[in-house]
């Protein structure tokens, strides 16, 4: 038969084709082997994997890079606030579905003071979990940070306002570049949380390896009468960064931000004034009192010097993220990473969005609760308003040396 023909493969070469067998098997091996040491099998997809878990020596090493995977997961865990650590890790159960962006967020949605999901919570895909490439200036050009390494430090830079200044936006943007690692959750420290000790505020931090910059933004440090002197105390040498906002469109958005909690709450033009037909401001307002930065920066000036502090224009870091986010890293000391390039702007939303998230390969807008609506607010009230904030703008436009052109 054609069949039992062809079948037929004399010893000699039936013993060559055994050995090439053997000799290709022990050629992959020590190929994958050296694939390994190099730590770069940790990103081979998992049908790769689990096509090894034939040979002793192979589930050795997967059980290594599962563990390796886990202590990965346990150290993005590590850094959630103890207010939200005990949050399970089963999910997904929630899902924002806000941002158009690839994030997972397991467990209960949690909110932050700003009302952007707690980041975090936020537990990216296993493949974004390989080592962080690190930024050239301080590893080594092209290295990969081994796994763990690092240190939590506190920060070394804030942001610390205004609130509705765009203070979210600024840091998702900072978070891009690979030397600045910060807290996504608002920890409050230097303002509701300073009973707790630097001890408990430097384990808020993410680890970062030498040359790395830590940092984290709290909107209400910048009205807090106390901060500058507990910042400085932590260390004279905390580069501050303000994003500063037309006070009278800061203010709206405040409101606006207050109306979709409490949907109850009297009207803008009512909380304005004190007095209605005198036109009297109610400065005591926290909406209106927010928006004298003059006099906030006042305060900060008795502890940190102007060089020290860094203001970013809300309107600009709308228009031009990347001209915004070129002068914060100069300031900060690092490469210009962040350009042009990583910035779209997202018809739907109506702002700039990240063509590519940190630790993520898809674009990324901000959450429902930054670019809301705001009310209609009579045209009188809002002139009135600035008339009011006129000369403390002009105060502050000295002070700072840039003309923000509010009052234009
Ligand atoms: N890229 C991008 N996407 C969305 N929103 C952006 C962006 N850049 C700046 N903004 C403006 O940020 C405003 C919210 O400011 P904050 O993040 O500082 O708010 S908070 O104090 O942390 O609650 C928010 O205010 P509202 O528009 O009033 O919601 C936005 O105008």
């Amino acid at each position: 038969m054609a069949f039992s023909r062809t079948c037929k493969v004399d010893p000699l070469s039936r013993g060559i084709f055994r050995k090439s067998v053997v000799m290709l098997c022990s050629l992959l091996t020590s190929l994958f082997l050296l694939y390994c040491v190099t730590d770069r099998c940790s990103t081979l997809p998992a049908t790769v994997k689990t096509s090894t878990q034939v040979g002793g020596i192979f589930s050795d090493e997967l059980h290594d890079l599962r563990s390796l995977r886990r202590k990965r997961l346990l150290q993005k865990w590590n850094t959630l606030p103890e207010t939200v650590s005990h949050i399970s890790a089963k999910g997904p159960s929630h899902f924002t579905g806000d941002d158009n962006a690839s994030p997972v967020y397991y467990g209960p949605l949690k909110l932050g003071d700003d009302g952007e999901p707690v980041e975090a919570l936020l537990l990216p895909p296993l493949d974004v979990l390989s080592p962080r490439r690190v930024s050239p200036r301080f590893a080594g050009a092209g290295q990969l940070s081994p796994l763990g390494e690092g240190t939590k430090k506190l920060p070394q830079a804030l942001i610390i306002g205004v609130k509705k200044g765009g203070t979210r936006a600024l840091l998702e943007f900072l978070r891009v570049h690979p030397d600045i690692r910060a807290v996504g959750a608002e920890p409050h420290f230097f303002d509701r949380n300073y009973e707790n000790g630097l001890e408990w505020y430097r384990e808020l931090m993410p680890k970062t390896l030498e040359g790395q910059i830590t940092m984290e933004k709290t909107p209400s440090y910048f009205v807090t009468r106390e901060a500058p002197a507990r910042i400085s105390a932590m260390s004279r040498d905390t580069k501050l960064i303000v994003v500063v906002r037309d006070p009278v469109t800061r203010a709206i958005s405040d409101y606006t931000q207050t109306l979709s909690k409490k949907p109850d709450i009297p009207s803008f033009e009512s909380l304005t004034f004190k007095n209605r037909t005198t036109g009297l401001i109610d400065t005591s307002w926290s909406a209106i009192q927010i928006g004298i930065y003059a006099k906030h920066l006042d305060n900060w000036l008795q502890y940190f010097p102007m060089g020290q502090i860094l203001f970013v224009s809300g309107e600009r870091l709308i228009s031009d993220p990347a001209g915004e986010l070129g002068r914060v890293q100069d300031f900060l000391g690092l490469k210009r990473i962040i350009t042009d390039k990583h910035f779209y702007f997202n018809q739907t939303k109506g702002f700039p969005c990240l063509k590519k998230a940190e630790g993520s390969s898809k674009p990324h807008c901000l959450g429902k609760t930054k670019g809301r609506t705001h009310p209609n607010i009579n045209p009188e009230v809002v002139q009135r308003l600035r008339d009011f904030y006129r000369p403390f703008n002009m105060k502050f436009y000295q002070m700072t040396g840039r003309i923000f052109g509010w009052d234009d």
